[in-house]
């Protein structure tokens, strides 16, 4: 890893530090910690839902379809009903740019969203590439039969008994909605019951399996007693429970699923070349410890040396940003910050970093491989919002030079 590498920084930015720049808000902030909102919506359910839809219009034999971000272009299709869905499309809009696609971030939603939930890791790749139109319909709805599912589940590509892990691996949270479904979870007299849930709990875990082979599952796709609409409870006993039975342990069932989901989310048309697993690529890998003293050092435009310690920063604060899917990679990132007035005139060039322990040994020097970590010189960021108009022949235009430098540190647990 060789800064700036601004397609990394920003995967990484969105998996693993969910911090809320540049986007005011991070994913996980979103996911509200798994718990469903008010009137019983469940974020983390509705993006993984939205990822299943994606996909699952895909060919796998012809090489067609999959995780393309087609949705946007579906979402008014009776086989993608929903507000969940449309909540989705609006969680997701500020994430995507330059660097990562709309499937790419469908992708990421569900890897964070999962585990926000407590189930696996699912190893991401990135490199979708996104559709611009919208694609073939196909998506499973619950009135169909048997027979249909098993081989809607063949096109996208998995077998029979892989269908049944699927579809008990989307179905761990979230549920059926009286707007969406009236059919089959209708209204109350009341009107207070909005969504009856798959299982007893929102996390991501194997209660819809065990429930379901104790036999007191409440999913309506199960119990209804319209027996058209009971598509889980075909699906599940389609191999006489044999799948079933083989995920009921909270192991084998976060296993199978991070396998599978992994497999969903990798299912993209011919042609779409993904990269490898993504993992955190920390600066150093080290314990924390009070006593560390960082201190960050730069070079003047003209590639200048100042005297002795001019163009030097202490940190001005430290916080620990660790996250979910940090702390699962066994790392506990601080985060240093650093502010300083930069001369207009000699500017800075480039940037490194001194990390004295305070153990006795000689400060490590932090410099980009020997580069150091170099600013371009003729990047002016020009801020229209905070410029203003002609005024008595005045104008005022806002512009910044700016970089952001993070230095990473985690702690092997
Ligand atoms: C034959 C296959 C499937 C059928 C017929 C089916 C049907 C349904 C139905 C009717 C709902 C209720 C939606 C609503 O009320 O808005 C639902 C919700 C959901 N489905 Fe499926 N589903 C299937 C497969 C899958 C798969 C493979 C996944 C993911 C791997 C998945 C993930 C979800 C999730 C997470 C929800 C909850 C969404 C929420 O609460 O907002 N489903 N499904």
């Amino acid at each position: 890893y060789h800064w700036p590498e601004p397609k990394f920084d920003a995967i990484e930015a969105l998996l693993y530090e969910q911090s809320p720049e540049p986007h005011g808000v991070s994913l996980t902030a979103i996911l509200n910690k798994c718990v469903p909102g008010p009137t019983g919506e469940h974020t983390a359910a509705e993006w993984v839902r939205f990822a299943y839809h994606d996909m699952a219009t895909h060919n796998a034999e012809a090489g067609t379809g999959g995780l393309d971000a087609s949705l946007y272009y579906e979402l008014d299709r009776q086989e993608n009903v929903g507000l969940g869905m449309r909540v989705t499309s609006f969680d997701f809009v500020d994430f995507p740019g330059k660097y990562v696609s709309r499937s790419d971030i469908i992708a990421i939603g569900t890897v964070v969203a999962v585990a926000e939930c407590g189930g696996p890791t699912i190893p991401l790749r990135m490199g979708r590439v996104d559709a611009l139109v919208a694609g073939p319909a196909g998506v499973p709805e619950p009135q169909q039969d048997l027979a249909s599912h098993t081989a809607s589940f063949r096109r996208q590509g998995f077998t029979q008994s892989e269908m049944i892990g699927l579809v008990a691996c989307g179905h761990t949270f979230g549920g059926v909605r009286t707007p969406d479904f009236p059919d089959i979870v209708p209204a109350t007299a009341d009107g207070s019951q909005l969504v009856v849930t798959f299982d007893s709990t929102p996390k991501f875990d194997n209660a819809i399996v065990t429930e379901y082979l104790a036999g007191t599952t409440k999913n309506p796709l199960v119990v209804h007693p319209n027996r058209t609409v009971t598509s889980d409870l075909r699906i599940f006993s389609s191999d006489n429970n044999v799948t079933m039975k083989s995920i009921s342990s909270p192991q084998a069932y976060s296993k199978r699923c991070g396998d599978l989901l992994a497999r969903m989310l990798d299912s993209v048309p011919k042609g779409v070349q993904l990269s490898e697993v993504i993992k955190p690529l920390p600066v150093k890998l080290a314990t924390k410890n009070p006593e560390r003293k960082v201190t960050m050092f730069w070079e003047n435009r003209s590639g200048g040396k100042c005297a002795h310690n001019a163009c030097s920063a202490p940190v001005v604060s430290t916080n620990d940003t660790t996250t979910t899917l940090f702390q699962r990679a066994g790392m506990s990132p601080q985060k240093y910050r650093f502010n300083t007035p930069i001369n207009v005139t000699t500017s800075v060039s480039k940037f490194w970093f001194e990390v004295d322990e305070n153990d006795g040994k000689k400060p490590q020097i932090y410099n980009n491989g020997g580069t150091g970590y170099e600013i371009q010189q003729d990047r002016v960021l020009f801020v229209p919002e905070l410029s203003t108009n002609a005024f008595n022949n005045n104008f005022t235009v806002v512009v910044a030079v700016g970089f952001r430098a993070v230095l990473v540190f985690s702690k092997i647990l």
